[in-house]
């Protein structure tokens, strides 16, 4: 990853989203962005993206992330069903030849099951009550000691629960899916009540 001053920054053509550009970096907002948030809040995480990975990312709305992640990986496969940021999402991939847009529902991995390989990052950020279900189904993709990084927004799920109990429940299910939960991080102040769950898949030695 790049920073430049302390700044995230990705290399790629800019104006995707009135995104400012520094020393011919753009700049990756964590305002805007949570997987920034993370990257920026939890350097020590080591979040590294880099050119060889394959990226599966569920929910891409407008391409915001997407353009910064297709920035530094090989391919980013980006689903997304909602029509409106559909159509922006089209135009990122249409700027940059590493992103493949699909217009599906992520909680039914079978529509677009055809059209994936088996990826090493399995990125999420749906903001729905059956987060984690979504995320378990979508694992058939995410290769043997890859990572599920789960951004997990509490009150989709249950606004009237305590944030970390609501947690401690998605990784519970998620560790009974096989994942190694690694770490909980709260994206607060960029994000307040979204916890990023980054978890990883065993190999296949180990299963
Ligand atoms: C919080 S926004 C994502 C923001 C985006 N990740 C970013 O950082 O630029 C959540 C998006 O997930 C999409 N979404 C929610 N449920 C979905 C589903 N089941 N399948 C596909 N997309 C979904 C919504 O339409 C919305 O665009």
């Amino acid at each position: 990853m790049i920073w430049i001053d302390g700044t995230l920054v990705s290399e790629g053509e800019s104006g995707v989203y009135g995104e400012r550009v520094v020393q011919g970096y753009r700049v990756w907002d964590p305002y805007r962005s949570k997987f920034a948030a993370l990257a920026t809040r939890y350097r020590e995480r080591n979040l590294d993206l880099t050119g060889d990975q394959k990226v599966l990312y569920l929910g891409a709305a407008n391409g915001t992330t997407v353009s910064h992640v297709a920035d530094y990986v090989e391919v980013v496969y980006a689903v997304e069903f909602a029509p409106h940021p559909m159509q922006d999402l089209v135009m990122v991939a249409r700027r940059r030849k590493n992103v493949i847009p699909i217009m599906a529902d992520a909680g039914r991995p079978e529509q677009y099951a055809p059209l994936l390989e088996q990826v090493d990052l399995l990125y999420q950020d749906v903001a729905q009550p059956t987060q984690v279900s979504i995320a378990i189904a979508n694992l058939i993709f995410l290769r043997p000691g890859g990572r599920l990084i789960l951004m997990l927004k509490s009150r989709s799920v249950d606004v009237s629960r305590d944030p970390k109990e609501v947690a401690a429940e998605a990784a519970a299910a998620l560790t009974a899916a096989g994942l190694v939960v690694e770490s909980i991080d709260w994206l607060a102040p960029y994000h307040p009540d979204h916890a990023a769950l980054i978890c990883r898949k065993g190999t296949e030695e180990k299963d």
